[in-house]
């Protein structure tokens, strides 16, 4: 049968915790991924084999995840027994959101891996393939570890799923009800094979069990339930909810204990009292009440009050009822008790059950948009009483428009009648149309309002022309429809209106027109006049600005200036460092400076083309001296003069000149090709360094080394290399026997 397939509890698979979960996937694509790869591959190779162990592990988390949603039942799917004890023990939302985050998990796995397998399949170097696997890997892990509380919480909810009782609700099944310590454990250990825990004190049960018996052909089941207390059901615990859900749901005959020894700790009252609490949960079923404990107190030897207690149960329920009694512990009675509810559990039709089962199935799903339907809006009380008074003011206004249309009719009926009375058409058709813009002018605010909702009314013809439902294209082009006949009742409104009322419009037209003008809202605000020009409080982090905002700041700051003069001048003898002042001028001309600076690099935002001085020749500079008509001997004496002093900045110079040539003159056999050494500046550098010429081409070398270009994408230091697998002893060398201790 498929539902009792749903109700394996005990067959849902261990949720391990969110780093077990990492190893065993991680562990697992290493696995079954090939792990040779060499960068001297073509690179499709090497994407394919990067690609291949990103798409293994969103797959192994995908399952993983997969199994964990598909083994946990579906509140939704089971039998509302089932889910309203979950809903009690684990919480119904917990258990639901822990689930979702889950599925949650599972597609974001799949998310990163499309992402990452798009980025792979552009990725140009063995390198760059290594990373985005690492990465990709990482952010699926990442992922993986915040679910670590959802797992966890899972993992509890499954051990207590599978401690649950299997009960089949479907089967014929014997309820056992009561207050605690009454009996009902030893009663279900006296009629079936279960073994229920039994102390001489209340709640000792705290969970459901199960116990099974035959009797004649028939198999029953017989549900062990924790005590009740008589208390509404809002300050019932977690133990007295299961029970009440368990009789809530489970069809059958409930057999309802009670202790008429009162050795309980509850007296016969209490006890029925609580029956009647819990009488509710009994509707449509077949209800025994079991007497027990009659070893030590018999049903005749009750007091008479507690007789006429008994009396009245049979008065109060109208279900099916039966009474014995018995003692659990003496055995008498017991099987006398379990024939008689077996023979009302026959009475009743299992198919009916099996239909009351699937009823309450369906009534579940049903309440809660029953719920839904039956919630009315909440409207406040002031309002109800102002939609009665626009109403009256409505109807008064009818009243007065329908006297000007009886008018306007008969005036109508006089023009069809004769046509001379009236004169022409057109004076006709304008009597209508000031008729009807006075009709508009006499509309209030709110019976604009309401003609508006009356084009509402004649759209809603189209609603009911025995469509059920209007689809979106249709109620677009009604919507259309609707604002072209506002539009167009409002521009008749306009032309045709004769009175002096200003509208907005007007006003509009005045004060500079559409854009220009801005309709005063705030008169048409709904509070108190004095109120209405309020400066509206700007709030910011839960304070008033305002709070915050001195008016007259700049009043006080001009007084405390004032004062300060004349302080200064009441205390002439006060001495100011002088040094302060100076400090104070260069601070100000440097800060002017920089202004100035700051704004003429803003205006030669354009770069300068840079202009390179000519060489020229010495005639043409004689040329141009003798055009000049300048001194010749001068200028020459000036120009040798600077020529000393250049030559005297440039001793630095002249020393690498020096030895440039001593390189020169060395090295004429042997010319080094490489770009680098016949950098003169550099190779000086190195010659003045070292003295000999086996440490010069070593510092070449390593010069060589240092600059040496580093292309990306192939191997650096970064990449972990095994150089050689060896043993250690390998690499330790030779040696004498019984010289080391190491092996
Ligand atoms: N004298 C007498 N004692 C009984 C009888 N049946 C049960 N008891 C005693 O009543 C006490 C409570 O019995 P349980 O079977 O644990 O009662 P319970 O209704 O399961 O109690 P909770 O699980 O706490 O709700 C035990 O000490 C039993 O020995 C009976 O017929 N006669
Ligand atoms: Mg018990």
């Amino acid at each position: 049968m498929k539902e009792n397939n749903m109700y394996r509890f005990k067959d849902i698979k261990p949720v391990i915790s969110a780093k077990d979960l990492v190893d065993v996937v991680l562990s697992r694509t290493q696995r079954k991924t090939p792990t040779e790869i060499h960068k001297g591959f073509k690179i499709t190779r090497i994407r394919n084999f990067y690609m291949r162990k990103v798409k293994m592990c969103q797959e192994l988390f995908k399952d993983k995840l997969q199994t964990i949603i598909n083994d946990f039942p579906k509140l939704d799917d089971i039998h509302p027994f089932y889910a309203d004890l979950a809903n009690i023990l684990y919480d119904r939302d917990h258990f639901k959101l822990a689930l979702g985050q889950c599925s949650y998990a599972s597609k974001s796995v799949v998310k990163i891996c499309h992402d990452y397998i798009k980025l792979l399949k552009f990725s140009s170097s063995l390198y760059k393939c290594k990373m985005l696997k690492i990465s990709a890997l990482g952010r699926m892990c990442k992922v993986i570890k915040k679910l670590q509380p959802s797992l966890l919480y899972l993992e509890e909810v499954r051990q207590n799923l599978a401690r649950l009782p299997s009960i089949n609700p479907h089967k014929k099944t014997i309820l056992l009800a009561g207050a605690p310590n009454v009996g009902k454990s030893s009663f279900i250990n006296c009629v079936s094979r279960a073994n229920v825990e039994i102390q001489p004190y209340a709640f000792t049960t705290k969970n459901l069990y199960i116990g099974h018996f035959d009797l004649g052909l028939n198999k029953y089941q017989i549900v062990d339930t924790p005590g009740l207390l008589d208390r509404p059901l809002d300050n019932r615990n977690t133990t007295e909810m299961t029970t009440i859900t368990a009789l809530a749901h489970i069809n059958g005959v409930i057999l309802f204990i009670i202790d008429i020894s009162e050795t309980c700790g509850f007296t016969i009252e209490e006890q029925v009292n609580l029956f009647y609490s819990i009488k509710l949960l009994f509707i449509n079923k077949s209800i025994v009440i079991g007497f027990n404990k009659i070893d030590k107190c018999n049903l005749d030897l009750l007091s008479p009050e507690n007789k006429l207690i008994i009396k009245d149960i049979v008065k109060e329920i109208k279900t099916p009822l039966k009474f014995c009694s018995f003692s659990t512990l003496t055995g008498i009675g017991v099987e006398e008790a379990k024939a008689e509810a077996c023979n009302m559990l026959k009475n009743e039709n299992s198919s009916n059950m099996l239909l009351l089962d699937q009823q309450n199935i369906i009534n579940s799903k049903i309440a809660v948009q029953k719920i839904n339907s039956d919630r009315v809006p909440y409207i406040p009380q002031s309002v109800i009483e102002d939609r009665i008074k626009k109403k009256e003011l409505q109807q008064q206004n009818k009243n007065n428009n329908s006297g000007v249309i009886i008018l306007s009719s008969n005036s109508s009926s006089n023009y069809s009648g004769s046509s001379g009375k009236m004169g022409n058409g057109i004076e006709s058709t304008e009597t209508g149309s000031t008729i009807a813009s006075e009709k508009y002018n006499d509309m209030t605010k709110s019976e604009l309002i309401r003609y508006e909702n009356d084009d509402d009314s004649s759209m809603d013809i189209f609603a009911h022309t025995g469509l059920p439902t209007i689809p979106i294209a249709e109620s677009n082009l009604m919507r259309e429809v609707k604002l072209k006949k506002k539009d167009k009742s409002r521009q008749s409104y306009l032309s045709n209106r004769n009175d002096n009322k200003i509208l907005q419009i007007d006003l509009q037209n005045q004060n500079g027109g559409a854009g220009v003008y801005s309709v005063d809202i705030r008169n048409h605000y709904d509070i108190k006049e004095e109120y209405k020009y309020d400066v509206i409080p700007e709030i910011y982090n839960g304070k008033n600005i305002a709070d915050f905002v001195d008016p007259n700041i700049e009043e006080h700051l001009l007084e405390l200036l004032k004062e300060e003069e004349e302080m200064l001048l009441i205390n002439k003898n006060v001495e100011i460092d002088p040094l302060w002042f100076k400090l104070n001028t260069v601070l100000n001309k440097m800060s002017l400076k920089l202004k100035q600076l700051r704004l003429e690099a803003r205006m030669n935002t354009e770069k300068q083309p840079l202009a390179y001085k000519k060489k020229k020749t010495i005639e043409e500079f004689e040329k141009k001296i003798d055009e000049l008509k300048l001194n010749k001997e001068k200028i020459l004496a000036s120009m040798t003069e600077k020529a000393r002093k250049n030559n005297n900045n440039n001793n630095k110079t002249k020393e690498h000149i020096k030895v440039k040539k001593d390189i020169s003159k060395k090295q004429n056999k042997k010319q080094i090709k490489d770009t680098m050494y016949n950098n003169p500046t550099k190779k000086s550098r190195i010659f003045m360094s070292t003295s000999t010429e086996l440490q010069r081409k070593k510092a070449y070398k390593l010069n060589k080394m240092a600059y040496k270009k580093i292309v990306k994408g192939t191997k650096g230091e970064a990449d972990r290399t095994i150089i050689a697998k060896k043993p250690k002893h390998l690499f330790s060398g030779k040696m004498s026997l019984g010289t080391s201790s190491r092996r």
